[in-house]
């Protein structure tokens, strides 16, 4: 074969070749342009599958408009802090709960409320509906709230609620006695209308849901497991409306939390042979720990990105993105690292993290991550809670997301399998930081936005089934 002969066969072989990879990657976008024009028609389907099923107005007149915003205020006084799990403030409780009964009395004295108080702070409501056979469904919300500390640099005092710019401060504002009130006060607007549920719903009030929840919610879990209850779905704190938050993301985005993250808590300790304060090692215990601290924030846990429930966030969100995150939120399979990192155990990334046999590494405490709640066309709780928003604000993206926080609803899962994490808190750049923060505060309009939200929520739920893609095409 002569050399210009090999040469030609070489090129020609190379064509082929890149022929090939053309075609490969040609394939890939027409797949990958497809699925975004899925998801985008998708996304248009949900919102026209729904009716409005609500059929007490959620109009609330401008005198209720004051008192549901008052009671709200005399919420946020009252200082209920939890500062450890042995150490809370036991007199504002009871002051919460005197508060309770003297600004729902329709919720405390109706028939068909019973209601019932746990581990001494924390309340259980129980509401049977007239149809036994629809599965009750729970919402949770906490009564305790984090410390807060004026002097950190708070604009109004944390347990004033003083108005300031439009808002109201006060610790608990966001996290969580918007719901603990807004709730309660949905409930006190529906009976005094007359409303009778159809489905039967709980109502469980943690009162130390910030340091763990181990006397509130695990016992409200422990009465209603005695009772043999068995839950459609579980709504509790957690994500929100994020408007202008997720980079490239056009408009307001509510994340409904499907799972929320594992936690471990890791002691860390350096003992050496003691010795006179004036004759110091070369290397103290305390230079060995804070050098093992600061690699562990060198060298941060890594991130799994695409692996979890975190993949349907974007691809939800995909439509709402402008090209060329559009096409790569639609197609995080061709997006995500091909090899899965195996996470090891946490202590043991941390004890490699650190690699100084010197210091003790132990688990205190942690569990797992949660189980990832139903999110489908057909998940009850799930398409309930969306349909709630989209019918108060029709321009939201609704989509599942991961609660990086913890809450009481981790203690639910014998309950239900489908526990989500949500309140329709309005968040702005800069808000997330407001969290355990300083300034945490609520505007007016978005308190009211979340009684409304809980007041048209009640009503949806007497849905019996979830309409199917053709039926709800129809009149139901
Ligand atoms: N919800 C609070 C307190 C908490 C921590 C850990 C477990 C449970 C609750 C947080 O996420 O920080
Ligand atoms: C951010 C998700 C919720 C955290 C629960 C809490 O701090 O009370
Ligand atoms: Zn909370
Ligand atoms: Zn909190």
């Amino acid at each position: 074969m002569t050399g210009h002969n090999t040469k030609w066969r070489v090129v020609r072989f190379l064509k082929l070749v890149l022929l090939g990879l053309l075609l490969i990657l040609l394939i890939l976008l027409f797949v990958g342009a497809v699925r975004t024009f899925t998801l985008e028609v998708n996304a248009g389907l949900q919102l026209a599958q729904w009716e409005k099923t609500a059929n007490i107005s959620a109009h609330i007149s401008k005198q209720e408009r004051a008192v549901l915003l008052a009671n709200f205020k005399e919420a946020i006084r009252i200082p209920t802090v939890s500062f450890s799990g042995s150490e809370q403030n036991t007199s504002a409780l009871r002051e919460f709960d005197q508060l309770l009964r003297k600004v729902f009395p329709t919720v405390f004295s109706s028939s068909l409320v019973k209601h019932e108080v746990v581990a001494h702070y924390s309340h259980l409501f129980t509401v049977l509906g007239t149809e036994p056979e629809l599965v009750p469904y729970m919402l949770l919300a906490h009564i305790d709230v984090v410390p807060a500390n004026e002097a950190d640099g708070w604009e109004a005092p944390p347990f004033s609620a003083k108005e300031l710019n439009g808002f109201i401060y006060g610790r608990g504002t966001i996290d969580n006695k918007q719901s603990v009130m807004g709730i309660l006060q949905a409930l006190e607007y529906l009976l005094q209308r007359g409303y009778v549920p159809q489905r039967g719903f709980y109502i469980g009030l943690g009162h130390d849901e910030e340091v763990s929840g181990i006397n509130g919610a695990v016992n409200i879990v422990k009465l209603l497991k005695s009772r043999g209850v068995k839950l459609q779905y579980v709504l509790d704190e957690g994500l929100a409306v994020l408007d202008g938050i997720i980079n490239g993301l056009k408009g307001p985005a509510a994340l409904i939390g499907v799972s929320e993250k594992g936690s471990a808590t890791v002691k860390l300790s350096v003992s050496m042979k003691p010795g006179h304060s004036s004759l110091p090692p070369r290397e103290s215990s305390i230079g060995i720990l804070a050098a093992a601290v600061t690699r562990l924030e060198e060298y941060p846990m890594p991130r799994l990105f695409g692996y979890g429930p975190e993949r349907a966030t974007f691809e939800h969100l995909a439509h709402k993105f402008d090209l060329p995150l559009r096409f790569i939120m639609s197609n995080l399979w061709l997006f995500t690292p091909l090899l899965s990192r195996y996470v090891n155990e946490v202590v043991e990334l941390i004890e490699s993290t650190i690699a100084d046999e010197r210091v003790k590494i132990e688990l205190v405490s942690g569990f797992d991550p949660l189980p990832i709640s139903s999110y489908t066309e057909q998940s009850f709780g799930f398409q309930i809670i969306k349909k709630t928003l989209l019918d108060m604000f029709p321009q939201l993206t609704v989509a599942p997301g991961i609660c990086v926080g913890n809450t009481d609803s981790r203690h639910y899962t014998d309950l239900t399998k489908d526990i989500y994490r949500f309140a329709p808190t309005w968040f702005k750049p800069g808000d997330t930081e407001r969290f355990h923060g300083i300034n945490e505060r609520m505007s007016p309009k978005n308190y009211e936005e979340l009684v409304a939200f809980y007041f048209q929520l009640f009503q949806n739920c007497d849905i019996r089934n979830l309409p199917t893609p053709h039926e709800s095409q129809h009149e139901l």
